[in-house]
């Protein structure tokens, strides 16, 4: 292996080297750690290089000048001003028995040969080889062809984020994440909730080849809105307060209402629209008639409201099957509203399950784990303001790992997003981002995140993604690989439309003035 640089000096955990190569950040390179064993490597990541020697300030007076041209007229060697000044700070060896990188005990001499990274070492980054059981190859080292396979038992047990500006590749990479669960090495149980109707592309899953293997195929359901039902039991008083928006007044009559009913496992929409009628008086006329009228257009009305029926968990979240929870048309309140009342039913069912208390024969017994994937995570879990579903979220995110219930939250605002419930996901891919309010937020919210890793996020391009925590053996730069299924979230192309349009336009007012001049002729 030929060297790429020689160790100029050393300083807590990074090396610096002089380098003819201009190494790019996240890039790896390796030095030998002879003293202790001679075949062991240490594995390096690049920070920063920058150029080892300044021209001299009057080469630059002139910007009609180009210094290099002036460099050669003076005779001096311009090879000396191509080298490079190179900070990596060190990863460690991978230890096979810990299946881990280790630190090593001993930092390089000065004068100590540095390597670029073969790929039998960057192969170490993926804590599980890739396309074996448990593996999710995501994509490869951003400029080799190393596969990156992360390690879907982590990503289900101790949450995933995925973070990233608007337009950098974030439901194209849940696509390909998605993809991987689905495949015969995973099996998942998924379901996405997307507000947006994005995802509705991934069905193509059922039909391609990739995913099939002895008699394993996966189905893909999708539930729109007209599908989603929650049965007025599951909701709780803190709910109805929600969608109800009432004055002090009307919540204190409320209140007594829902309490009065009988039995709260079992009543109708219309019997707790009794019970506020009952509790007409002549001093509350008006306040009665708010909630009635209230009641009538947020519940009553609402055909996802429904006295009887309500989504059966186990048609929601089975193994090999993804669900795609499309709310697109449906509010904001509504959408939190059924996210809480799905979410509370999963972790009341995981949890019993796993404590035994729910036996197979329970309606409620789910006795596998399941994957939740949450697009738009801030409107779910916003870091100021109320959404229903934002305390059992965090429920979830703290004690789900126990119940086996991942969940992966996706968003393009980590600002919106509620500080604690994103340090809770142990795993995290970040992809481009600019605003340095969001690049705070990340910073706060994620313990791992280092300044140089946050330093990279605004440079990486479309389809990029540092990849960090628990379900990778090192932060990596990773260029995300292409989807198996076609992607749903492209961007119109504006002026092919209009261009489109007014061309069409143009046939058919030519194709009625050319009828015209024929009427004319005869
Ligand atoms: N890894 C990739 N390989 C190839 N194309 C990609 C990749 N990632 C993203 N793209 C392309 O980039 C475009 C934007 O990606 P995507 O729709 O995932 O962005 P986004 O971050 O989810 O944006 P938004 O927040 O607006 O939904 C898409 O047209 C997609 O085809």
């Amino acid at each position: 292996m030929k060297p790429v640089g020689i160790v100029k000096h050393v300083e807590e955990n990074d090396i610096i080297f002089i380098s003819s190569q201009k190494l790019k950040k996240g890039d790896f390179v390796a030095y030998k750690d002879r003293w202790v064993d001679s075949d062991r490597f240490i594995l390096c990541r690049v920070r920063y290089a920058r150029s080892l020697k300044e021209y001299p300030d009057e080469f630059l007076m002139d910007d009609g000048l180009d210094p290099k041209e002036i460099l050669e007229f003076s005779g001096m060697d311009a090879e000396d001003y191509k080298k490079y000044l190179i900070t990596a700070s060190i990863v460690g060896y991978y230890s096979g028995s810990l299946k881990e990188f280790k630190h090593p005990r001993t930092m390089p001499d000065f004068g100590e040969p540095v390597y670029l990274a073969g790929n039998e070492m960057l192969k170490d980054i993926s804590p599980v080889p890739s396309g074996s059981q448990g593996s999710a190859t995501v994509g490869v080292v951003l400029g080799t062809d190393v596969p990156v396979a992360l390690s879907v038992k982590e990503l289900a047990s101790q949450h995933l984020s995925i973070i990233a500006a608007t337009g950098s590749g974030k439901s194209y990479t849940v696509g390909v994440l998605i993809e991987e669960l689905m495949k015969p090495i995973n099996r998942a149980a998924v379901l996405v909730v997307d507000p947006h109707g994005e995802y509705s592309t991934l069905s193509d899953i059922q039909n391609k080849p990739e995913f099939s293997q002895d008699g394993y195929r996966p189905t893909v359901k999708i539930l729109r809105k007209d599908n989603v039902k929650i049965r007025v039991t599951e909701l709780t008083l803190d709910d109805y307060l929600g969608v109800l928006e009432m004055t002090e007044k009307m919540e204190a009559l409320f209140i007594r209402a829902f309490n009065a009913l009988p039995d709260r496992s079992n009543y109708k929409k219309v019997d707790l629209l009794n019970e506020v009628r009952a509790l007409r008086d002549e001093n509350n006329q008006s306040t009665i008639d708010g909630i009635i009228w209230r009641f009538e257009s947020n519940i009553m009305n609402r055909p996802i409201f429904d006295d009887f029926q309500h989504m059966q968990l186990k048609e929601q979240f089975s193994v090999g099957q993804l669900t795609i929870l499309d709310l697109s048309g449906l509010s904001q309140k509504e959408q939190q509203l059924i996210v809480a009342v799905l979410l509370r039913r999963l972790f009341d069912a995981r949890e019993n399950t796993v404590n035994q208390r729910y036996g197979e024969k329970d309606e409620k017994y789910l006795p596998y784990p399941v994957f939740v994937v949450l697009e738009e995570a801030h409107r779910f879990a916003p870091q100021n303001g109320e959404a229903k579903s934002k305390s059992i979220l965090k429920t979830i995110l703290s004690e789900g790992r126990k119940f086996g219930i991942g969940v992966c939250m996706v968003s393009q605002r980590p600002s919106k997003l509620d500080s604690d419930c994103l340090s809770q996901c142990m795993s995290q891919i970040t992809m481009r981002i600019i605003n340095p309010v969001d690049r705070n937020q990340i910073g706060a919210s994620i313990e791992s995140m280092s300044n140089d890793m946050l330093d990279e996020l605004p440079g990486l391009a479309r389809g990029e993604a540092l990849v960090s925590g628990v379900a990778i053996n090192t932060p990596t730069i990773v260029k995300i690989r292409e989807r198996i299924t076609k992607h749903g979230g492209t961007s119109p192309d504006a002026p092919l439309q209009w261009i489109e349009y007014s061309q069409k336009n143009i046939a058919s007012k030519q194709a009625v003035m050319a009828q015209r001049k024929q009427y004319r002729l005869f």
